[in-house]
């Protein structure tokens, strides 16, 4: 203690291992009493000139006292309102000090001066003097050490000395933003250390995550100074609703807002005029229960509502726990791990077939409101740390899908060394980084930069949906601002998206339709028996010569044998074997010959090397035959009928894959002992 009050003129602090002058500057003690002896002398020279002992006539004693009251005034009001700004007890001690000074010179210039006058006088300055010194040692706003308490605060915005200047703040959206100069030699970064940054936090009692440094890219003298004094993220915002139902995947998706309440946009598809490159993958970090999930549902409903755009959701964890409305909904909704897997596996192969479909055309990149164009794809996985952890595949996926209009969000738990390649950060083209254990992990996908101007992702799961987001279009500066999903309503979204479909007739069949029209449905118990006995066949089926159904048709119920309703035989345009199938035509197709094109489709498969088909693999079909020209319950009727028979073309195994058995082989037993 004793140590650490003791001033020194210059030296070195051994502690900090620097050397530094402590300014140990005594006027802020010595001004108030200096001040009060003062005031006491001035009332004596007015006295004699003006006041008591000078004998004015009423009027004159009254303009002369008229004009001293408007002074003290102006003192007094001039001290109560700098004083706001500051800690009470300082504040008390400076109105004592103010009002007493004003009010001893009134009394000591009209009233004759006697011996109590003038040591209540004094007296008053002295407490208020000691008042004022009290509060600037005890609160540390004079130069002397302090006791270990204050010295550690002292110590840790030691930095601030070095700012030179700063502008007046100003108050923008909610947040007060100051500029600062530092002094010539002197780093801005200096003040983003986190000890700093708390301790600005800690003095101005705001948030901890509330106090931002950014520094200027062009200089490391100046930056800006941005305090939050409230958390305005203590209570998401509600979802306001689909940001664009109905629009373009190219307008920006909303999925979350900043702390200051303006949205924070996702755009997927690059801008050449913008000069913004297309986001290709992102990646989602957060811990479990970070709300990754409230955001990957918000961002597929989005996507889901845009004309131009197709939505793959793949999660292999919990994907089933979803609202089954909700996986109706999407496109394609995978719930299977390694289905989820393989697809990605067939993306990049797909990527060169979109390449040609948009560079065919003439254009560089995927372009909104480009028919020519294939629809932007979406792809959310969920936990996709086994893929990423292939730094190879990661590359590959990130640089290639991005101008083939193909947006892949990986969802990831941790970011440990051995989930994610250290150079995942620069090969992505965007980061959004929910709860995570420590800064640590989240520096580990955020940038320097973001992490230096104090974004703290640590939150865990104690703030579920708090996050940082890094995106292109997106000013860097923004990128260190804290932000939070809305709300979580799923019924609210999932609800919206449901009706914004029913209105271009996209609605996914409901449960209650299918329910009502359909027997009760053995479920999975024995799904090989129902498709043996073809009861549970749709009997109208071949005589469906247009096979066009109707979005939900009661006679022609989903796939009862035991495959997973949700399987992506449901979505078009999804090539991944190539099938070489003819090209698309306006010909209404009948039942025989889509047979006969998906018997000559696997054969070809087969010929190509490929030894397993899924229903997903004939998509290309669809697009030949129309949309609603092969309906998802016929193909898997269709691919049932070809594991039966004397010669099985197929035969199905406990995953709904399809085993492709030697054609032509007459003899089944060796065929299926071959597929076994
Ligand atoms: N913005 C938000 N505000 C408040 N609560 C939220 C928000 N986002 C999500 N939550 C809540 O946080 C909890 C966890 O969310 P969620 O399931 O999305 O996390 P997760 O990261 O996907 O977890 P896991 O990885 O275990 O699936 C849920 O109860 C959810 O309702």
């Amino acid at each position: 203690m004793a140590r650490q009050t003791r001033r020194y003129a210059g030296g070195m602090d051994a502690a900090r291992g620097a050397s530094y002058e402590v300014k140990g500057n005594p006027l802020p003690y010595v001004i108030p009493p200096v001040a009060a002896i003062g005031n006491l002398i001035l009332a004596g020279v007015l006295s004699r000139l003006w006041g008591a002992y000078a004998h004015p006539t009423v009027w004159q004693a009254a303009w002369r006292a008229a004009l001293i009251l408007a002074c003290s005034a102006a003192i007094v009001w001039c001290t109560y309102a700098v004083g706001r700004a500051r800690q009470t007890p300082l504040r008390a001690a400076s109105m004592l000090m103010s009002t007493a000074a004003c009010g001893g010179l009134f009394v000591l210039t009209f009233t004759r001066w006697s011996f109590d006058k003038i040591m209540t006088y004094l007296l008053i300055m002295v407490t208020a003097s000691i008042m004022l010194a009290v509060t600037k040692l005890l609160h540390g706003k004079g130069d002397d050490a302090r006791a270990s308490m204050f010295g550690e605060l002292s110590e840790r915005v030691k930095e601030l000395q070095d700012i030179g200047k700063t502008s007046k703040p100003k108050q923008i959206e909610g947040r007060l933003v100051a500029r600062a100069e530092m002094l010539p030699g002197a780093d801005f970064n200096s003040l983003a250390k986190p000890e700093v940054r708390t301790g600005i936090a800690s003095a101005l009692d705001v948030p901890p995550g509330g106090v931002r440094m950014i520094r200027d890219r062009n200089t490391p003298r100046t930056g800006r100074i941005e305090i939050s004094p409230v958390d305005m993220l203590e209570h998401p915002p509600a979802w306001p609703g689909l940001s664009a139902p109905g629009g373009s995947i190219g307008q920006p998706l909303r999925i979350a807002v900043y702390q200051t309440g303006a949205p924070i946009p996702l755009l997927l598809p690059g801008d050449s005029q913008a000069g913004r490159n297309a986001i290709g993958v992102l990646i989602l970090l957060g811990q479990a229960g970070s709300g990754k999930t409230e955001l990957q549902l918000t961002l597929a409903a989005e996507a889901r509502s845009r004309t131009d755009a197709e939505v793959v959701y793949i999660d292999g964890r919990k994907g089933l726990q979803l609202p089954k409305a909700f996986r109706d909904a999407m496109h394609v909704m995978i719930t299977n791990a390694e289905d989820g897997e393989r697809y990605l596996d067939g993306l990049i192969p797909e990527v060169a077939k979109r390449a040609g479909q948009i560079g065919g055309h003439g254009h560089e990149q995927w372009t909104a409101g480009c028919t020519k164009c294939p629809k932007f794809r979406v792809v959310i996985v969920d936990e996709a740390s086994k893929f990423v952890e292939s730094e190879d595949t990661l590359v590959e996926l990130a640089e290639s899908v991005r101008s083939v209009g193909i947006f892949v969000l990986l969802g990831l738990q941790r970011a440990t060394g051995d989930r994610m390649p250290t150079s995942v950060r620069t090969t992505v083209g965007g980061v959004i980084c929910m709860g995570v254990r420590d800064i640590g992990e989240g520096a580990r996908v955020l940038s320097e930069e973001t992490i230096e101007a104090g974004a703290d992702p640590g939150w865990k799961n104690r703030k579920p949906g708090a996050l940082y987001a890094e995106l292109p279009g997106t000013d860097p500066d923004d990128w260190s601002l804290p932000g939070r999903t809305f709300k979580p309503d799923r019924d609210g979204v999932i609800g919206e998206l449901a009706d914004y479909l029913a209105t271009i007739d996209e609605a996914p069949a409901s449960p209650p339709v299918r329910a009502a029209t359909r027997t009760p449905a053995p479920t999975s118990a024995a799904p090989v028996t129902h498709r043996a006995d073809g009861d549970d066949d749709d009997p109208d089926a071949d005589k469906d010569v247009e096979c066009a159904p109707p979005p939900i048709d009661p006679d022609c119920p989903p796939d009862e044998d035991g495959a997973d309703p949700h399987e992506p035989i449901t979505v078009p345009n999804r090539p991944r074997v190539p099938l070489d199938l003819d090209p698309e035509t306006e010909r209404q197709y009948s039942p025989a010959e889509i047979r006969a094109m998906i018997r000559q489709a696997i054969v070809t498969a087969y010929g190509n090397g490929r030894r397993q088909v899924r229903p997903s693999n004939f998509a290309p079909l669809v697009g030949i035959v129309g949309e609603n020209g092969l309906k998802p319950p016929t193909l898997a009727k269709i691919l049932g009928e070809f594991c039966q028979g004397p010669t099985p073309l197929l035969r199905k195994n406990d995953r709904g894959v399809y085993e492709i058995l030697p054609p032509g082989d007459g003899d089944p037993g060796t065929a299926l002992a071959r597929a076994a």
